[in-house]
């Protein structure tokens, strides 16, 4: 993809969990010749190192205590996406059942919302061609200027079946049920909840596969910057 003299554009994805964030943000990212970010993978990251430094989860207090403590390094490059604390490669770690049950108790903390929102912050203004920075308060609060704000949705049977599928043949009710009450938790806490932007446009993936999807949002991003 040729970048010639366009300017960065930066497209803010946000969504429940298993609505595609990820996976369309990467495709979308790796199309446009843009970075990528995975704000989620940070939120695991200060989770881990929490749960590895014996850190109360259920002591908001605690948490904020050590907050500004694990150096978080995100690698956007959205061919080979990275993330470490302290030097050491998380990407594994932080997709453990242990870290997923305790993100949303330590995202929720203001603290460590303070810390991370303010590295994402750095990370999308350097991007030299643009960025896309996909999580869950990204169009509402890190990036209220963002050129485009993607919000996906799909149904919970359908995030279910499709992370059922990925988690290989985990039951799909009782993952059905996880992903509820993690979107309740990310929804309801007081800090920059999961929310949809008023200016976001809401893309319904139920019904969609990966590839239209990619093809919805490349087509607004090229929209949005041949109105730059
Ligand atoms: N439109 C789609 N149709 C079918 N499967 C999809 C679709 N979009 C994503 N998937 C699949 O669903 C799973 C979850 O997608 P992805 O990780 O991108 O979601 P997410 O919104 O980033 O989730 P989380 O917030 O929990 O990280 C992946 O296995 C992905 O390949
Ligand atoms: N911008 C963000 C991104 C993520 N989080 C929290 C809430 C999620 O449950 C958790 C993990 O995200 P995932 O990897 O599933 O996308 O991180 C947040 O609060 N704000």
């Amino acid at each position: 993809m040729e970048n010639g003299a366009a300017k960065p554009v930066i497209v803010a994805i946000d969504g429940p969990s298993g609505t595609g964030k990820s996976s369309t943000s990467k495709a979308v990212a790796a199309q446009l010749g843009l970075s990528y970010l995975d704000t989620g993978a940070q939120y695991r990251a200060i989770t881990w190192w929490m749960v590895s430094n014996g850190i109360d989860i259920e002591d908001p207090t605690a948490i904020a205590a050590v907050a500004a403590k694990p150096e978080i390094i995100s690698g956007t490059d959205p061919a080979n996406p990275t993330i470490s604390v302290d030097g050491t490669d998380v990407a594994g770690p932080i997709r453990t059942q242990e870290v997923t049950s305790k993100v949303s108790a330590v995202s929720a903390v203001p603290e460590v919302r303070a810390r991370i929102t303010e590295l994402q912050r750095t990370l999308a203004t350097s991007a030299e061609y643009g960025i896309v920075v996909e999580g869950r308060d990204i169009g509402t609060t890190v990036l209220p200027d963002a050129d485009l704000k993607i919000f996906l949705t799909a149904s919970p049977e359908a995030r279910a079946a499709r992370r059922s599928g990925e988690l290989k043949g985990a039951d799909v009710n009782a993952t059905r049920e996880a992903l509820i009450k993690r979107d309740a938790a990310d929804s309801s806490r007081k800090t920059s909840p999961l929310a949809k932007a008023g200016d976001a446009v809401e893309v319904d993936t139920t019904a969609l596969t990966l590839p239209q999807v990619i093809e919805c949002v490349v087509t607004l991003v090229e929209e949005k910057r041949a109105a730059k």
